[in-house]
């Protein structure tokens, strides 16, 4: 990455206060031996530098969402609910770049996926994903809100206001938004603007996320873990529907004592693992039990990328196919589709010599000819999923 500083770096004598200095030296069995680590150098226990950032109320006025913003919001809000609810026999499509790097390609990709919305309006409900935060396995870019220069030199004010722009902008343009909350104070900046929320599989059996999820109010999608484990799923659905009482963040950036109502509409999301796909029938069907069981609604949304396709965008196709057969053949508790999709299939590296214009800098993602022919077949399949309901319901009826 350009201009990265080492992370770990050799302590020399002079670098480290006295005391730590001296139990490193002494090598301390128990602070010396946190603080030096011999394979990969010293570094120090712990540290952090403190920037004060503009606050959300500072930031919503800067860049406020009138009326009729609202309005389209909480439109689309109840219309996914209703698709998640079977109320609406829609499908819910949630396709978009990996991660929002460059807002322009962005915009680009926009403008195609909203004349495919328009298009495909009668059977599937087609939402853009734009993730302004990275979760990360283990280090790497974390996304364009916490830096937004892609270089580590970490300008959150700009990386605030570009999402909160572009954010309007799709409102604008009339694209209902989906993204995933990772920092917990990132949705008193955004969360105005934002139709549906994902709680990522590396954070699901989170409490502080979990809890976020119960007072946000778009639906929430909680994602298996990376492990494959469903049951973090499973409880984190449960856990966000319930209400709660926590600390968090106001508008005015102060710390408040909340009491949250609980998100009606949390469901899971089946994104495969560590254990393989979970996008086939009995995956399907071992969900939808797993969720009666615990006494929630049978529905579940299927993640088209990561582990359902070992982060291979070649394979998202056949992964949402799979999904447009079972719903042909009356399988009912899918209610919706996942999909990493930007205008150049594959993925680059962040600091490539010759950066591609709407190519993804995280996971590879389906290029637009190819997402446009998947989604145009998954919504033939909704249309053949209501003739066998049509028949089924006529079969009764005789
Ligand atoms: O969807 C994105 C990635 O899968 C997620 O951020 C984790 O990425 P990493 O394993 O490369 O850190
Ligand atoms: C990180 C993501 O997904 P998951 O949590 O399923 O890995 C993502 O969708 O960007």
């Amino acid at each position: 990455m350009r201009g990265r500083e080492p992370f770990c770096h050799q302590w020399q004598k002079g670098s480290l206060p006295r005391t730590q200095w001296a139990m490193v030296r002494l090598g301390c069995p128990l602070l010396g031996g946190l603080i030096a680590q011999p394979s990969i150098g010293v570094v120090p226990v712990s540290g952090k530098s403190v920037v004060e950032v503009t606050s959300p109320a500072r930031l919503l006025a800067e860049f406020p969402a009138g009326d009729e913003v609202a309005t389209r919001v909480a439109t689309w809000r109840r219309s996914i609910e209703g698709v998640l609810a079977g109320r609406d026999d829609r499908v819910l499509v949630v396709a978009g770049p990996c991660s929002v790097h460059d807002v322009a390609a962005t915009r680009h990709y926009a403008n195609h996926l909203r004349e495919l919305a328009a298009e495909l309006d009668d059977e599937l409900l087609i939402v853009m994903r734009a993730y302004f935060e990275k979760p990360r396995t283990t280090v790497g870019w974390t996304g364009l809100l916490a830096d937004p220069a892609l270089d580590d030199t970490s300008d959150i004010e700009t990386g605030l206001r570009l999402s909160r722009r572009l954010l309007l902008d799709l409102v604008e343009l009339d694209l209902p938004v989906a993204t995933e909350w990772v920092s917990p104070f990132a949705a008193d900046y955004l969360g105005d603007l934002v139709s549906y929320g994902a709680i990522g599989a590396r954070t699901v059996e989170s409490q502080v996320h979990r809890q976020l999820a119960s007072a946000l109010p778009m639906p929430i999608g909680m994602k298996n873990g990376t492990s494959g484990s469903l049951q973090a799923a499973v409880d984190a659905v449960i856990t966000a529907r319930h209400p709660h009482r926590f600390l968090a963040s106001g508008p005015d950036g102060a710390v408040n004592w909340v009491r949250s109502s609980g998100n009606g509409a949390a469901h899971v999301i089946l994104r495969g693992g560590k254990s393989g796909p979970n996008y086939g029938i009995t995956s399907v069907r071992r969900a939808a039990a797993m969720l009666r069981a615990a006494g929630l609604p049978p529905a579940v949304v299927i993640d088209a990328s990561h582990g359902n396709s070992g982060k291979d965008h070649t394979k998202q196709p056949k992964v949402v196919s799979a999904v447009g057969a079972q719903l042909a053949s009356g399988v009912d508790a899918i209610r919706g589709v996942m999909m990493e999709s930007f205008l150049v299939g594959g993925r680059q590296d962040i600091d490539a010599a010759a950066p591609v214009h709407g190519q993804s800098i995280t996971d590879a993602c389906l290029g637009w000819e190819d997402t446009a022919t998947v989604l145009r077949d998954l919504a033939a399949s909704v249309r053949a999923s209501r003739r066998t309901c049509d028949s089924a319901n006529w079969l009764q009826l005789a």
